[in-house]
């Protein structure tokens, strides 16, 4: 059975349908991504799993348990991430770990686990004065406090540096690694693909796609990007009709070509039998963020400029 079952879920605000028929299921042991651009449902979504909106329609399943009819139950098993408005800046990472912990029935050691996420000389600092990956760190310590079997992360590196973020990505790996289910909600792609085991693309209240980033990557986006110039001109309908080539774009003398591996092959082929050079020739693997743009026909969340995912290589 699932860890987390939901099924045609719809939640509506001012007769609004923000999630409208949205179904997955999360297995025990995963790091499961909730992705979408802003305002697409991400949160709401997980927000019905935490028991903190009832839905409108649909079945939403904790461990076999109703998150809002069960909802102290699924209180106990499920850790979700603080927003930071609820702690008060005058406490101490000491304070907010005993008072989370006395929460559960089954509290974990929080002296272990503040060790575990680098807390351990920041126990009597007051949490206003944590840096923004310490409170990140403790927020993760107080959804983990309770020994849940899994646990909710909602845009948890959002205004890191690349460092602290980094930090937190390896803990997350770590969560799931001691056998903790990891519910992620996430814009960043590059986040995504690299700590989520299987993702949900959320885009308008729907579900755009259901997979393992490389399902996605290789459903929706060009796999490969081949960019270069030629020492001499080719025919564009010569390009377009190599292996597995979907598309051919020459802008003044640099020609970019979406494929595959077998295009490239094929490509140089062409190229080495018509004595044509291939200069500033790049190779590029689609990314998740390449798929996401396919998928949700919409800007990639994180700013960035138009077309850059073909750019790249330009
Ligand atoms: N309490 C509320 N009342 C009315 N509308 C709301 C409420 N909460 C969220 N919404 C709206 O519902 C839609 C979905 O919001 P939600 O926060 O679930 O999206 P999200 O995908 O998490 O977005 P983001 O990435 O920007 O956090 C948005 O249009 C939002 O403005």
């Amino acid at each position: 059975m699932p860890l987390i079952e939901v099924s045609g879920l719809r939640k509506e605000y001012e007769g609004r349908p923000v999630v409208d028929g949205v179904s997955f299921c999360v297995e025990e042991g995963e790091i499961f991504g909730v992705l979408g651009p802003n305002g697409a449902g991400k949160t709401t979504t997980v927000e019905c799993v935490e028991g903190l909106r009832t839905p409108d329609a649909g079945r939403v399943r904790v461990a076999g348990l109703d998150p809002v009819a069960d909802h102290d139950d699924v209180a106990q098993l499920l850790g979700a991430q603080l927003q930071e408005s609820r702690l008060q800046p005058k406490i101490t990472v000491r304070e907010a770990l005993r008072m989370y912990s006395a929460f559960y029935r089954q509290p974990a050691d929080w002296r272990a686990l503040a060790a575990k996420l680098g807390l351990q000389d920041r126990l009597d600092v007051r949490f206003g004065t944590l840096s923004g990956g310490q409170k990140q760190r403790l927020f993760i310590a107080l959804a983990l406090v309770g020994s849940p079997r899994a646990v909710v992360l909602d845009e948890l590196t959002t205004g890191l540096d690349p460092r602290a973020r980094r930090t937190v990505w390896e803990l997350v790996e770590d969560i799931r690694d001691s056998g903790v289910t990891v519910l992620l909600v996430t814009h960043l792609m590059e986040e995504a693909q690299r700590l989520c085991d299987r993702v949900a693309v959320i885009d308008g209240g729907r579900l755009a796609a259901l997979g393992t980033p490389a399902e996605l990557i290789s459903q929706k986006a060009d796999p490969t990007v081949i960019a270069f110039t030629p020492s001499q001109p080719l025919p564009e309908g010569e390009l377009s009709a190599l292996p597995g080539a979907r598309s051919v774009r020459t802008q003044g003398p640099r020609v970019t070509l979406h494929g595959t591996d077998e295009t490239v092959d094929a490509l140089l082929t062409t190229l080495a039998r018509r004595r044509i050079t291939a200069g500033q020739l790049r190779v590029k693997d689609a990314s998740l963020d390449d798929a996401f743009l396919d998928l949700t026909g919409n800007e990639s969340a994180a700013p960035r400029p138009a077309h850059a995912h073909q750019e790249n290589l330009t």
